[in-house]
């Protein structure tokens, strides 16, 4: 550290823009998306600062309009892996023993850039090729991501500043180290800012990192890497790889300075890489850490006492917004049957009121699912619950593929609690409803808690104080965000810590104290000031 200990700035969330009709960040941003629809980016990956293309390539198609092109991305070799792996042991040399402020600066010179000149840019890929409108784009890849990066560098100092006691003496200190080899950083199509933050979190505690973002949202994650290198981050300190999932990802596990994974992705994934490093576990220089936020089956839980149309809109925004596609996403609710047909009539009407389409339109809520794997596996689904007695489709159901991976937001209403879409995430505009008897709405806990292996989010609607302490009580260890009288979805930095447990993940909480505490590796250091020079306890003469 320099000469002085210093507080960084306070870390406020950054403020939401209106894209408003006729306002500049909505000029701005749609000319940005017009002029990147043109081009044909050629997207390398990044390693040791250095960028390679191979010509092996993947095109990138907009989920909305499939059939056009936007660029290309490169496929990385193993030899790649392995350079990547190097470079970053290369550079961790210096970036591990540069003084904290100096590398709280880059990310928050990065949080700035992405609030000013890069906003419309990341806004815009994002909005391009992960088909987000454009206040999904903007609360994800420029808010949520400015949040992560300026608020890790405020719990970063808060965990530097937790020094252990000190008796006459002595003088005791805690170091916290970076870990000691290279982190493994795996990131989802769905959050823009979940991309950023994986490689970046780790990044900022010192260590070195390799990066490999889902094949869908390349795009960003190329901006991302260029967001970063116009902050003025070393080369080889973040090393962004590009192809085949497998390949890569046994590579890097394989590697005897594998020193920790942060992942965020479906539960089968992660479970996969526990059992690749339990098995290579002899093979590590120190015990990887291991931090992944998963799956989730998020609720909504309505008591006779709620508000029906409080209700009704916490399930049009929490289970379609960004076409369900979050982690976070309402995709299972219980409601009571005195207020079904208020509910009901509200949901109608709002569904009734989308529209849906391309995200270059803002007035579209409803964009394009991620791609022909989604689109394929939600429309089985559609199509089963078509046949099944126990399930009645009340509004959705249809799909077209022909211009855009588009599936209609869709309200299943089912007399089974245990019916498929109850249980298993789906990850799509595809809501399940069981209505039950208000009689029954303490037994109806019971189910919410029991229904799915997940525990992610989770919402509660009640006016009586005495039951949302109860359902509050019982739900304990069903979400690890749990919502009362509000959608389960939208947790913001600096908030509402986010994270999941049971098979929804580690719960180290991205964004948070805990989450960066996984990402060093503590050295306490006691300095004796005058030391003893006689063996002999004082009652031994
Ligand atoms: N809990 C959270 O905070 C959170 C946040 C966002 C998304 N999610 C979850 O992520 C999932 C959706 O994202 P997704 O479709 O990108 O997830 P995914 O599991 O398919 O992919 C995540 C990452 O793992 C890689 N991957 C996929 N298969 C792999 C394999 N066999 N070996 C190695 N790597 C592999 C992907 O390329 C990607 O980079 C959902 O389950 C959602 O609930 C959770
Ligand atoms: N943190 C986001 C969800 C991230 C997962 O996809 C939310 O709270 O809605």
């Amino acid at each position: 550290m320099g000469n002085g200990f210093f507080n960084v700035p306070v870390a406020i969330n950054e403020p939401v823009k209106g894209y408003a009709p006729g306002s500049p960040e909505r000029e701005a941003v749609l000319t940005t998306y017009k002029k990147m629809y043109k081009e044909q980016v050629d997207i390398p990956f990044y390693i040791g600062g250095k960028e390679y293309r191979t010509g092996n390539t993947v095109d990138i198609h907009p989920p909305h309009d499939n059939k056009h092109c936007v660029g290309k991305y490169h496929i990385a070799e193993k030899e790649h892996i392995e350079l990547a792996i190097e470079k970053a042991a290369e550079a961790r040399i210096k970036w591990a023993s540069t003084s904290w402020e100096h590398r709280a600066a880059i990310f928050l010179k990065a949080a700035d850039l992405l609030a000013g000149p890069f906003r419309y840019r990341m806004n815009a890929a994002t909005m391009m090729a992960q088909s987000k409108n454009v206040f999904q784009a903007e609360i994800d890849s420029a808010c949520e991501l400015i949040d992560f990066l300026r608020f890790n560098v405020q719990f970063m100092t808060e965990i530097y500043s937790n020094q252990p006691i000190s008796s006459p003496g002595f003088w005791n200190r805690m170091e916290y180290r970076p870990l000691e080899g290279f982190v493994y950083a795996i990131t989802p199509f769905n959050f823009t800012a979940i991309a950023g933050n994986l490689p970046a979190a780790p990044a900022m505690m010192g260590n070195v990192v390799v990066w490999k973002p889902a094949a869908t949202q390349v795009y960003s994650a190329y901006v991302i890497m260029e967001l970063f290198k116009a902050a003025g981050l070393p080369d080889g300190v973040i090393n962004l790889v590009t192809g085949n999932s497998g390949m890569i990802t046994d590579t890097i596990l394989a590697n005897k300075d594998f020193a920790g994974v942060h992942f965020t992705g479906s539960t089968a994934v992660f479970n996969s890489f526990w059992e690749t490093i339990g098995k290579n576990i002899n093979h590590y220089k120190s015990y990887p850490r291991i931090v992944g936020e998963t799956g989730g089956k998020d609720f909504i839980w309505a008591h006779p006492s709620s508000n029906a149309q409080e209700v009704a809109t916490a399930i049009s925004r929490g289970a379609f917004e960004y076409q369900g596609q979050k982690c976070s996403a309402a995709s299972r609710a219980y409601i009571p049957k005195s207020l079904w047909g208020d509910i009901k009539k509200a949901i109608l009407n709002d569904i009734n009121s989308f529209k849906m389409g391309s995200p270059e339109d803002p007035s579209n809520f409803i964009n394009a699912v991620i791609d022909k794997k989604a689109f394929t596996k939600l429309s089985g689904y559609l199509d089963q619950a078509k046949k099944d007695a126990d399930a009645d489709i009340i509004i959705g159901g249809g799909y077209d593929d022909s211009k855009g991976y588009f599936i209609e937001p869709t309200v299943i209403v089912t007399t089974n609690p245990k019916y498929t879409t109850m249980c298993t995430e789906l990850f799509g505009p595809i809501i399940t409803l069981y209505i039950y008897e208000d009689k029954d709405w303490e037994a109806v806990l019971e189910l919410v808690d029991s229904t799915s292996e997940y525990a992610l989010t989770g919402a509660i609607f009640s006016g009586d104080r005495y039951v949302i302490e109860l359902a509050t009580k019982k739900l304990e260890n069903a979400a690890g965000n749990f919502y009362i009288n509000d959608k389960p979805t939208g947790a913001v930095v600096g908030q509402q810590p986010f994270g999941g447990a049971r098979a929804s993940g580690t719960n180290d909480k991205a964004g948070s104290v805990w989450n960066l505490l996984r990402w060093v590796n503590n050295r306490t250091i006691k300095e004796t000031f005058v030391p003893p020079t006689d063996y002999r306890y004082p009652f031994l003469g």
